[in-house]
């Protein structure tokens, strides 16, 4: 049955991915081998081995981009309530278990049990394991086995999508076809092994895995038209309509009581426009820079971790629909494709569309400073056009809707606890100061640096004497401090307290723009664009790439009327006169 649905598969998506897949898995492959910053107790792949992975590479991805199981007889409504505890966003248990990988649990279980570790109920629920399911923190199961696959899915030859669709999964039918028995095991260190599943456990799992993933293709198939989307929330409502629970809920949380996240769309209601009149408004030209580079609108993909839950190309699909629109796409640090696979997407689509699309990567200061410095190193040697330092994000969140589902129980522990707190747990820096740019500075190399999460104007100030490119005023989609003020009206009191600040640094926001006039607001005051996150993760996840051009177009043809019903025709010419906020009349 497995060989007739890869045929199948192998079939339909043949065409689009089979180059680049192989391409890009020979040069994970060659980086696998010779990277230094490998450990030492690494293996390298059998040649055996890896040919067949990479040969296969492409049915492997392709299975999973198909139907492949009618009929489990599953409950699949079951699943998915369980599958929400695969959200990695609040999993920062894991990345304290990861932090003490030299404790080698693999020897430890072994040297209690030998392989009968599970006769004596050291077993890892499959609930623990579907929590750490982003590419940032991927654990898989194969053969019972648990692997923390985080850092090795970046240079499997097959490609790094397969591995991070299916973290938190059960993989040993998908990898059967295409690996020998045991190889993925053999090629990693000791310190990946976790534990075991109860192997009746995994049997339901996977089955229940496969109904998912064919529940999901064949509603997708059913979703009316794109073409037939007139607005961003409808895109959003057609995603929501078939995705799990566990995907609508990390593309949708915020943390805490969403205070921040409802402020950002209220924003923009706050405020009302005063139109001139008896212009002509015949051609008009919404043409702007973002961060440096020619963008058709002024708008971008604001950088968003894990497109790939949504879709099965994920980021690709931004890439390929921004470079097909002509705006910039900002990629997260945290993106489910390695940052190597999404620049080789874009490489082909420059080369196909005979223009350089705009591609920015986003970075956080992490503890461990040699992970980042490697981000910001190969963004820049592959020749991202900016970096966005997010800095709203020196710890991680506090979205108790995503904790509430994976069922993340509190402390009880009695202590007086009279000392200060320190040593937050999460990856993300607690110690960055302002010194730490230099560094970033020096590794940027001259590529332009934007803050992103900035709310202050001293911050924006010290930005600038910092001799950073650019400020983006935003609270993260309302997903970090909640009651952060919105990025929209952070830009408004900048720009009442100081005007002509936006003249001497470059100055966005982003948080809750989903219409035009929206848009228009934010230019009126100074903002040279703005940025989008959850309106393109859930346009890829319905529509795929085309999903992303729709909403492009849609966004386009509302700027273009607000402009013109403005009686506008440039961007320098829409001014804060323009925009009345009520707040300010109620005074
Ligand atoms: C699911 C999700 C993941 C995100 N991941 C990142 C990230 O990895 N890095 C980052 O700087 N911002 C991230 N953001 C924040 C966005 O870049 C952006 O600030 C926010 O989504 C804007 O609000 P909007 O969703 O209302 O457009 C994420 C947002 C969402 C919704």
């Amino acid at each position: 049955m497995i060989s007739s649905l890869l045929q199948r598969s192998h079939h339909a998506v043949r065409n689009i991915t089979k180059v680049a897949r192989v391409t890009s898995a020979s040069r994970s492959a060659s980086r696998y081998y010779t990277s230094s910053s490998q450990s030492s107790s690494r293996q390298p792949l059998g040649s055996r081995s890896l040919m067949l992975a990479v040969a296969t590479g492409t049915i492997t991805l392709a299975l999973l981009t198909r139907p492949v199981l009618a009929d489990s007889g599953v409950d699949v409504e079951k699943e998915q309530q369980e599958d929400i505890d695969g959200v990695v966003s609040g999993a920062k248990g894991s990345k304290k278990q990861r932090e003490q990988s030299d404790v080698d649990i693999a020897e430890d279980l072994r040297e209690k049990y030998g392989s009968n570790a599970e006769l004596h109920g050291e077993y890892l629920s499959l609930i623990e394991v579907a929590r750490h399911n982003l590419s940032q923190d991927a654990w898989v199961v194969v053969e019972g086995k648990v692997f923390d696959v985080s850092d090795f899915h970046k240079y499997h030859p097959g490609g790094s999508a397969i591995i991070v669709a299916n973290a938190g999964r059960d993989v040993t039918e998908l990898s059967k076809p295409v690996h020998p028995p045991r190889t993925l095991e053999n090629n990693l260190p000791p310190e990946s092994f976790k534990g075991y599943v109860n192997p009746k456990e995994v049997a339901a799992s996977a089955a229940a895995v496969k109904a998912e993933q064919d529940r999901v293709a064949n509603a997708r198939l059913k979703l009316p038209p794109p073409e037939t989307m007139l607005g961003l929330d409808e895109i959003e409502e057609s995603a929501k309509s078939f995705l799990s629970p566990r995907v609508t809920n990390y593309y949708s949380a915020s943390s805490l009581d969403g205070y921040s996240t409802a402020d950002n769309r209220n924003a923009f209601r706050k405020c009302r426009l005063l139109p001139r009149i008896m212009k002509n408004v015949n051609t008009v030209a919404p043409q702007t820079t973002i961060f440096g580079i020619p963008s058709a609108l002024p708008i971008y993909v604001s950088p968003s971790s894990n497109a790939l839950l949504g879709h099965p190309d994920g980021e690709l699909n931004i890439t390929r629909g921004a470079a097909k629109t002509g705006i910039v796409q900002g990629v997260s640090a945290a993106a489910s494709f390695p940052l190597e696979e999404i620049l080789d997407e874009k490489d082909r689509m420059d080369e196909a569309i005979g223009e350089k699309m705009g591609l920015v990567y986003q970075v956080y200061l992490q503890k461990d400073r040699s992970k980042h410095e490697a981000q910001v190193r190969e963004a820049v040697e592959r020749g991202c056009q900016a970096l966005l330092l997010t800095v709203d994000s020196n710890v991680g969140d506090l979205r108790q809707s995503t904790e509430k589902l994976k069922g993340t129980t509190g402390d009880l522990e009695p202590g007086r606890r009279m000392e200060p707190f320190t040593d937050p747990p999460g990856y993300h820096d607690p110690t960055q100061e302002w010194e730490d740019l230099a560094k970033l500075k020096e590794l940027a190399s001259g590529v332009p640096i934007y803050l992103k999460g900035v709310c202050h104007i001293d911050d924006v100030r010290k930005a600038k004497e910092a001799g950073l490119a650019g400020c983006i005023f935003s609270n993260h989609g309302g997903r970090q401090l909640d009651q952060a003020r919105t990025g929209f009206d952070s830009l408004r009191q900048v720009y009442y307290e100081d005007p002509n600040l936006c003249k001497e640094i470059e100055l966005y926001i982003d948080g809750g723009v989903r219409r035009g006039s929206d848009v228009l607001q934010a230019l009126a005051f100074g903002a040279r664009g703005v940025g989008l996150g959850r309106p393109f993760l859930y346009a890829q996840a319905a529509y795929g790439e085309q999903g992303v051009i729709r909403t492009v177009r849609i966004l386009e043809n509302e700027i273009l009327n607000a402009m013109r019903l403005m009686g506008v025709t440039t961007i320098e010419e829409i001014k804060p006169s323009m925009v009345e906020c009520l707040q300010e009349i109620w005074k």
